[in-house]
């Protein structure tokens, strides 16, 4: 293999972890929004319940494009904590 090759993958290669970080930044805003309904309506912060449809469906898609489901759930656990602590260190006022 020639270097311009690896560093030609390694280019896509980061410019995919920034797409990755920007949907996560994404994501992370929606929890956020989430949390505020819930914590609007005396909701609390986990639902197990929903995590669980959440992986599930996950696993359902590893699974169907040949993906390990335990890498994908060992990368999802933490970004689902880090949804039920969203918005929790933000100020109350702006
Ligand atoms: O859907 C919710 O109720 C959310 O708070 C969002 C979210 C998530 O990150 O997807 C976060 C925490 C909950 O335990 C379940 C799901």
């Amino acid at each position: 293999m020639r270097e311009t090759d690896l560093n030609h993958i390694r280019t896509q290669i980061d410019r995919l972890d920034e797409q990755l970080l920007n949907l996560l930044v994404e994501r992370l805003a929606l929890a956020r929004k989430a949390q505020a309904c819930k914590q609007l309506a005396g909701l609390p912060p986990h639902s197990p319940e929903r995590e669980s449809e959440i992986l599930q469906q996950l696993l359902r898609l590893a699974r169907s494009s040949g993906i390990d489901g335990e890498l994908i759930e060992a990368i999802y656990q933490p970004i689902l904590t880090a949804g039920r602590s969203a918005g929790q260190n933000e100020r109350s006022t702006p």
